[in-house]
């Protein structure tokens, strides 16, 4: 388990040139989760990170790994435990004279471990990320999507308990990206590492973590589990990133329809088992009401049926209530939109 405590962290000694980077971290990864950390440029995301395996140090707070507080270590033993914290970047970092398998074996190299091991080792991880037969090839030679394999599997080498990941598709194409992130999903299942990652593509989010952090100036503004933050966002930052993957955003046409409209019109957002049809159709055979809907989203994530729509309606408004209720009992979220909203 992974956890952050109020970690602070302020670049510059002189006081004119300091930058407040974070201010009060809290996060906490369970084993085996895999964690997304978003944010726009300069938000703190690489500080964050690096402050994982102190590859930058907080100013203050703990990096608690499995209760171990890497800042109380000497620094023999955080060499040790640093071994357990793979880290992967957004350009690679492979060492361009050596070849695919010299890179991989390279912290194992760097540790003396015995060559027949490091041949042993290296073939695995190699073979586990499908780029055995490029082994004597050099980085150059591969794309970018397979270069990301290599520094998967190099940071596989010390068996981690830990995955950091530094933007690690921002560089690839979107049908690149989906393939790494499948790799990080097996290397997820058959190694159950914990996985840490940041960038500024929610997509990413959406594909492959299970909860998410937002960060904006230094400080984590809203997480939770991904279904969550999508469906439900709390703040507008967390609303704009939901925006760039769902767009929610009412056309004009349908604002205009909305306003010109007699009856009341609600956001009813629903995730889970229910599905939109039965429920709509239910609350209109149950109560005096009739629904439309003006505008709305059904799709799924990860694996779970999520829709958001606009509707409108009418008949009085006891039986309004009366029907909303009933569908806030079906676990649906129910919103008065009001004209001035819009
Ligand atoms: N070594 C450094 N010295 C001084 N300031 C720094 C240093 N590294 C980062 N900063 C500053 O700290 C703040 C957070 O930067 P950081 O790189 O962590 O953000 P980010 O969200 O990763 O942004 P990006 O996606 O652009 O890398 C920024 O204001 C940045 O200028």
């Amino acid at each position: 388990m992974l956890v952050l405590q109020d970690v602070h962290k302020v670049y510059g000694k002189s006081k004119e040139k300091q930058v407040v980077a974070l201010q009060g971290i809290n996060l906490s990864v369970n084993k085996g989760e895999i964690f997304g950390v978003v944010g726009f440029s300069g938000a703190g995301k690489s500080t964050l990170i690096r402050c994982v395996n102190l590859l930058e140090r907080p100013t203050s707070g703990k990096v608690l790994i499995n209760g171990v507080d890497l800042l109380k270590l000497s620094p023999k033993e955080l060499r040790e435990q640093r071994k357990k914290i793979g880290m992967i970047f957004q350009n690679y970092n492979l060492l361009h004279s050596k070849t695919i398998f010299q890179n991989v074996a390279m912290p194992l190299t760097l540790e003396g471990k015995p060559k027949d091991y490091i041949k042993k080792k290296v073939t695995e991880l190699l073979s586990f990320v499908g780029l055995e037969e490029r082994m004597n090839h050099y980085p150059e030679q591969l794309s970018g999507g397979q270069k990301q394999r290599v520094g998967i599997a190099r940071a596989l080498a010390t068996d981690p308990d830990i995955l950091l990941c530094d933007e690690a598709t921002s560089a690839l194409d979107p049908s690149t990206t989906e393939s790494v992130l499948e790799l990080l999903r097996r290397v997820r299942e058959e190694f159950g590492l914990t996985i840490l990652m940041i960038t500024h593509e929610m997509n990413v989010i959406r594909d492959i973590c299970d909860k998410v952090a937002v960060i904006e100036g230094g400080k984590i503004v809203e997480q939770g589990p991904v279904i969550d933050v999508f469906t439900e966002p709390q703040t507008e930052i967390a609303r704009s990133f939901v925006r760039t993957v769902l767009n929610d955003a009412t056309p004009e046409s349908i604002k205009e329809l909305i306003r010109a409209n007699s009856g009341r019109t609600y956001r009813i957002i629903f995730k889970g088992l229910s599905t939109s049809a039965p429920l709509l159709s239910d609350t209109a055979k149950k109560f005096q009401v009739d629904l439309n809907v003006f505008h709305g989203m059904l799709t799924e994530l990860q694996g779970i049926p999520f829709g958001n729509l606009l509707v409108n309606i009418q008949g009085d408004a006891e039986e309004i209530e009366r029907a909303i209720q009933y569908m806030q009992e079906q676990a649906a979220i129910v919103r008065e939109v009001t004209r001035d909203a819009l």
